[in-house]
């Protein structure tokens, strides 16, 4: 009777019998520390497939009790009623019965939804990648980009970072924290200064010590579109001068406990300023790893990395299919 919907049955097979969080970390010690940080969010699919489980049939309510449950796992009602009207049209023409059916086709769907891994993209033609950050006061940009930087310095790479979210003293201090911390360099000037300029400066600083990354924070003032796109459309003539490919990355650092409305607001942007990949942030914090179907349906970009804690080496490379099998065993 376990798992009527999800076809699971009490068996050996540990993919479908998962056994108890330590069970699974015997088994597979590594995989279970990387993704030990959806605990909360599987304990919330596994509630769903058991509300679920309570029907024998694929009736009507069946149909909205999961749509209920995908809605509050923050899956957001645009990719959660687009999963509902596909799976059902799926059920249909594939003539489902068994729950095992329809739980394989959810995880189908939203695997493809997730789209192929997306590595950082780095220049085939300069001998400096740069790589722009935004979002919004508190999503957590500066410590993902603190994390990036020390991901790619244990890669090899020698980084550099520029602080030109130049509004907010704090920021710049927080960011030269971390430079100290992870051993960077951080090129800054004083508050208030053209974005402009310290990215210029940081491209010199970072050719003349020979780095080859350059991650730039940049301001990234959400709520005013224009503004932001100006400051990016100088950002990048100032960089193309001596990156002509560049900048390879335009980046959104995307809360995940701000849920719909991070969404909301990101939406507006995605179109208009090239952004090529999103960084979900503080993941580890809520039973809502939902979000990210819902942040790669809407926004249309491939997820890069997940944050998944404060510490520097809490940020992992996002890999679609590990997610979603992760939230089902
Ligand atoms: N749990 C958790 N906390 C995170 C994560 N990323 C960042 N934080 C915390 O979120 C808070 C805000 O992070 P910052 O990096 O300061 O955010 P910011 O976007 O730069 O914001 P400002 O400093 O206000 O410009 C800090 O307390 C971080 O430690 C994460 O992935 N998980």
């Amino acid at each position: 009777m376990l798992n009527r919907f999800f076809g699971q049955k009490p068996q050996e097979d540990p993919k479908q019998n998962p056994g108890t969080a330590q069970e699974r970390a015997e088994r597979n010690p590594e995989a279970e520390q990387r993704l030990g940080f959806l605990g909360r969010t599987r304990q919330f699919f596994s509630r769903m497939s058991q509300t679920v489980q309570e029907n024998d049939t694929l009736t009507e309510e069946l149909w909205d009790e999961l749509l209920e449950s995908l809605l509050a796992a923050d899956v957001g009602p645009n990719t959660s009623m687009w999963l509902i009207d596909r799976l059902r049209q799926r059920a249909e023409e594939e003539q489902m019965r068994t729950g095992s059916q329809v739980q394989r086709a959810l995880r189908e769907e939203l695997t493809s939804l997730l789209d192929q891994p997306s590595p950082l993209r780095f220049s085939k033609q300069s001998p400096l990648t740069v790589f722009l950050v935004i979002g919004v006061n508190g999503s957590g940009k500066t410590t993902s980009i603190a994390k990036m930087a020390h991901l790619l310095t244990r890669e090899g790479h020698k980084v550099t970072l520029a602080a030109a979210d130049t509004f907010r003293a704090a920021a710049i201090d927080q960011l030269k924290v971390w430079g100290e911390r992870i051993g960077v360099p951080v090129i800054s000037q004083s508050p208030n200064s053209d974005p402009g300029a310290v990215v210029y400066d940081a491209i010199q600083a970072a050719l003349t010590r020979g780095s080859d990354v350059l991650i730039v924070d940049t301001a990234g003032r959400l709520h005013t579109k224009n503004n932001l796109m100006e400051e990016l459309k100088k950002l990048n003539k100032i960089i193309q001068k001596f990156v002509p490919d560049g900048p390879h990355e335009l980046l959104i650092v995307i809360d995940a406990t701000t849920g719909q409305n991070a969404l909301l607001q990101a939406r507006t942007f995605a179109a208009n300023i090239g952004l090529t990949g999103v960084i979900i942030t503080k993941i580890d914090g809520t039973a809502k790893g939902g979000f990210a179907f819902a942040v790669a349906d809407d926004l249309g970009v491939p997820i890069k990395f997940i944050g998944t804690g404060e510490k520097v080496g809490d940020l992992i490379p996002f890999e679609p299919k590990s997610f979603v099998e992760a939230l089902f065993t």
